[in-house]
């Protein structure tokens, strides 16, 4: 029987608050993804980069303020730099997992630049949620100096930055081989560092973050992925959010995901775009399952226990 293959999508708890925390908290994860490695799944990894992003481009803006002679760091190369970190951190995670269990295998981080389009509209219209939460006077702070800011799903402000959609992984035929020679993989972190192609074929950093559930999805529909595992802070996902009568769901057609949509059920720049991102993988071919779920609960998912399916 052939081995089913899964993308994890890895959500803000999976990675902790700050670079100590993020020790901490993908040795959990590793425990995860670690579980599912020896059901005999393939995995490939994939990660955010909100937080941890903004703050590689504010400790660089600071560089700049002390040292004159220092340019701004442009936004995809703080894209690269997070992928970097995460990613080795989560690579030694999950390979000193693998040799707590005495299993031999094998993992790699594979730095992955995504195509956008240059026209896309998204670049007139900043939504993306970096760095950490400000207060409001803080966010018009930042407006004043042309720092666009946004109301982050009623958690607090945040800097917004363009988050075109992800067109093409370029480095996909090196995953595809990895994943073929048995390697747990982690990539698209961040959604990717976003580049567009110029009239020679160079690839150039664009300012933007790309949806990390956009790419993940891309990436699981050009894999041939059994499941796209979306995993974040809630165990499923709700109609009617934070009201009294939130219903929790278990089960959802694409029809039915369209129609709460339409309904503005699920939060923008949260909620929102995973259901969209699920969608989209679910519509790519037959047979293959988004789910939205815990950390804790990716493997029961898996089985069908717990969580959000969305299914063609
Ligand atoms: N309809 C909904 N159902 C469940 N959670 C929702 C809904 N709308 C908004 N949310 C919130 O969205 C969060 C997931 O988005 P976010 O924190 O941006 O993701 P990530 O885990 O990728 O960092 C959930 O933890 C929950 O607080
Ligand atoms: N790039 C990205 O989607 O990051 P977050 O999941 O942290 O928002």
């Amino acid at each position: 029987m052939d081995k089913k293959k899964v993308v994890i999508a890895l959500g803000g708890n999976a990675l902790g608050k700050d670079i100590e925390e993020q020790k901490e908290a993908v040795a959990k994860t590793a425990k995860v993804i670690v579980d599912l490695a020896q059901q005999g799944m393939d995995i490939i990894v994939t990660h955010g980069n909100g937080p941890q992003v903004g703050m590689i481009q504010n400790a660089m803006d600071n560089l700049i303020v002390m040292q004159q002679n220092y340019k701004q760091v442009p936004l995809p190369t703080s894209v690269a730099m997070s992928q970097g970190y995460i990613g080795i951190d989560l690579q030694n995670a999950i390979k000193y997992e693998l040799l707590s269990r005495k299993i031999d295998g094998k993992v790699s981080t594979i730095l992955s630049q995504v195509e956008v389009d240059k026209n896309d509209p998204a670049f007139n219209n900043p939504t993306k949620p970096i760095g950490r939460f400000l207060t409001k006077e803080e966010a018009q702070e930042n407006e004043k100096n042309g720092i666009r800011c946004m109301e982050d799903a009623g958690r607090g402000y945040r800097i917004v930055v363009a988050s075109p959609m992800p067109k093409r992984i370029r480095e996909l035929e090196t995953i595809k081989t990895l994943v073929g020679a048995g390697h747990i993989v982690i990539t698209c972190g961040g959604g990717g560092i976003p580049v567009v192609s110029d009239e020679e074929g160079r690839l150039v950093g664009v300012n933007a973050v790309i949806d990390k559930d956009n790419a993940s999805s891309l990436l699981a529909s050009q894999l041939g992925a059994d499941h796209l595992v979306i995993l974040t802070a809630v165990e499923k996902v709700a109609i009617n959010w934070g009201k009294e009568n939130q219903e929790w769901l278990s089960d959802l057609t694409v029809e039915q995901a369209k129609e709460y949509i339409a309904q503005e059920q699920f939060a923008k720049g949260s909620m929102l775009p995973k259901v969209e991102a699920a969608i989209r993988f679910a519509q790519s071919g037959e047979g293959r399952h988004a789910l939205i779920t815990l950390l804790d609960k990716a493997a029961a998912g898996i089985a069908g226990e717990t969580g959000t399916v969305i299914h063609s």
